[in-house]
């Protein structure tokens, strides 16, 4: 479904992935951790046909993207607008000007776009499907209230919303638990584990918080310094040596932290 060759991206002179060798399955859900400037995002970007390969090729849904003259093959360009259609990013934030006058629903419409084409109506077809997703969020009780008046983690599911009306195979969340409190987190990890189920998605997710990987997935990909460090079940991924070494923590630091919680 997805894989990595050896792919390098650099920004200037930054170098964000560096060899990076990976292969994903269909209908995986897979969690990519790591500390700030790892590659993350990165990592997203060049699955998604948007980064600068410098080295190495990516395949995703059969489209095959490799380091072209200027570090990106061109002549694929129409060939990854087409990709995009089936995959579904779901951004960090979902960062409206709360004074544009756009309604739950409008924005998830948003997602058909790339199917019904800029300039064009939405049909019967595009309304029942941002009906059906909606339903499935369970955002159907938000439908006409704008966006710039909502929580957090109701933007949140609105941008999850948004990515699934547009019917993805694939669907990429870059840190979808960031910035909500716990009982909207709980929620939103269950939240992508039952579309990821119900679609038969191939399901990548970017988090900083390894606890998030543990409640949901059962592979993780650990990125330090634009490299992959290790990969897995998050139970032998975050071994107390990888604490160490990539976030610079031991795991007494942690479980002191989390004692007083009495769990
Ligand atoms: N548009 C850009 N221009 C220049 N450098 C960039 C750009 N985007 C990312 N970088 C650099 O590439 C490296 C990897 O960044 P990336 O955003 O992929 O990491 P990340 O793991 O997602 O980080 P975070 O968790 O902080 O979001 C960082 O050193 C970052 O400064």
């Amino acid at each position: 479904m997805i894989s990595l060759n050896k792919v390098a991206v650099s920004y200037r002179d930054e170098i964000a992935l560096r060899d990076v060798t990976l292969k994903i399955k269909q209908g995986e859900l897979v969690g990519i951790a790591g500390p700030n400037g790892a590659g993350k995002t990165t990592l997203l970007t060049a699955i998604n046909g948007l980064a600068t390969l410098v080295h190495g090729e990516v395949k995703v849904l059969g489209y095959k993207m490799s380091a072209g003259k200027k570090g990106r093959d061109f002549r694929l360009d129409w060939k990854i607008a087409q990709l995009r259609k089936k995959i579904g990013y779901v951004p960090q934030g979902l960062n409206i000007d709360p004074r544009v006058p756009i309604s739950v629903k409008e924005a998830v419409m948003i997602g058909r776009y790339g199917h019904i084409g800029l300039g064009r109506r939405p049909k019967k077809e595009d309304w029942d499907i941002v009906n059906e997703v909606m339903k499935l969020i369970g955002i159907m009780n938000l439908a006409n209230k704008p966006v710039g008046h909502l929580s957090g983690g109701e933007k949140q599911k609105v941008s999850i919303a948004r990515a699934l009306a547009q019917k993805p195979s694939i669907l990429l969340l870059d840190e979808p638990t960031s910035f909500l409190d716990w009982r909207s987190r709980i929620e939103i990890l269950r939240l992508i584990k039952e579309v990821h189920e119900k679609y038969n998605l191939t399901t990548l997710f970017v988090t900083h918080d390894p606890i998030d990987t543990f409640n949901i997935c059962n592979r993780v990909v650990l990125l330090n310094k634009g490299e992959i460090v290790a990969t897995g079940h998050p139970n032998k991924v975050f071994s107390p040596k990888n604490l160490r070494n990539v976030y610079g923590v031991n795991l007494e630091e942690i479980t002191n932290a989390t004692r007083h919680l009495n769990i």
